[in-house]
């Protein structure tokens, strides 16, 4: 494997540091166990948002998209998108000191401006989406419904990890091989997604930095789960 860009390095240790990243045993909203959890909510501190912003702004400072807008959906979305539009103005202020976020309520306003989008007007505009991870694609896909209905065009998804799992079977047999989340919304919607960090990165990236016992029980849950896209 291509050995990982230093800010994704710096990105991982710091998710590690701040546990963020955890290792033991975690129910998943699959219903899964898995050996390891990733909390985007605990990026509360200062120096911890500055890296997880950073490394936002750094993927996508990397990748071929145009946009005019970063979208976080609520609630965990909002402060990665926010973060990560100011660290691109800036990481690179001439290119990006006009790029504008915005974000959803889950619940509609019925008094004072109303409506359920904040910031930037979505109308004719290009969005990029920023969040947290996939694991169904129901809040992905609730967000792109919103986006459209507010006149917007989305452009593309990042989040902060690819699990790069299969979704649960249908049957409930998860011995069979199946698509991951994050591969059905690329071909639903025909559109790009990225991620900072996928679980590939992650367990090579680790070695080191986290136990043995921690290592091996998650490079089997990659090979029980992996997605075959
Ligand atoms: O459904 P998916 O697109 O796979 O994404 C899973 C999302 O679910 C969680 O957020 P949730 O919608 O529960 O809201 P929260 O941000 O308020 O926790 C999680 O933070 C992901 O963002
Ligand atoms: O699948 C999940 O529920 C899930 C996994 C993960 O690593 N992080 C998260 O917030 N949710």
């Amino acid at each position: 494997m291509s050995e990982l860009p230093q800010y994704k390095k710096d990105f991982l240790k710091s998710a590690i540091d701040g546990n963020i990243l955890k290792f033991g045993s975690f129910l998943l909203k699959s219903g899964r166990t898995s050996p390891y959890f990733f909390n985007a909510g605990d990026f509360y501190r200062a120096d911890l948002l500055n890296s997880i912003s950073t490394a936002y702004a750094l993927t996508i400072d990397s990748l071929p998209i145009q946009y005019d807008i970063i979208f976080g959906p609520a609630y965990k979305g909002i402060p990665l998108a926010t973060a990560a539009t100011i660290k691109l103005g800036q990481i690179n202020p001439d290119k990006y000191a006009s790029v504008e976020y915005s974000f959803d309520r889950k619940e509609a306003k019925d008094h004072g401006e109303g409506g359920n989008i904040v910031g930037a007007p979505l109308k004719g505009k290009r969005v990029l989406i920023v969040d947290d991870v996939i694991t169904a694609g129901t809040a992905k896909r609730e967000a792109i419904a919103k986006i459209e209905k507010e006149g917007g065009i989305v452009a593309g998804i990042v989040v902060a990890l690819d699990r790069m799992e299969k979704l649960p079977a249908k049957d409930g047999d998860d011995s069979k091989p199946g698509p991951s989340a994050l591969g059905e919304l690329k071909k639903e919607y025909n559109l790009p997604i990225y991620a900072i960090l996928t679980l590939d990165d992650i367990i090579e990236g680790i070695k080191g930095l986290v136990g043995e016992e921690d290592i091996k029980r998650t490079e089997e849950y990659r090979e029980k789960y992996k997605a075959t896209d």
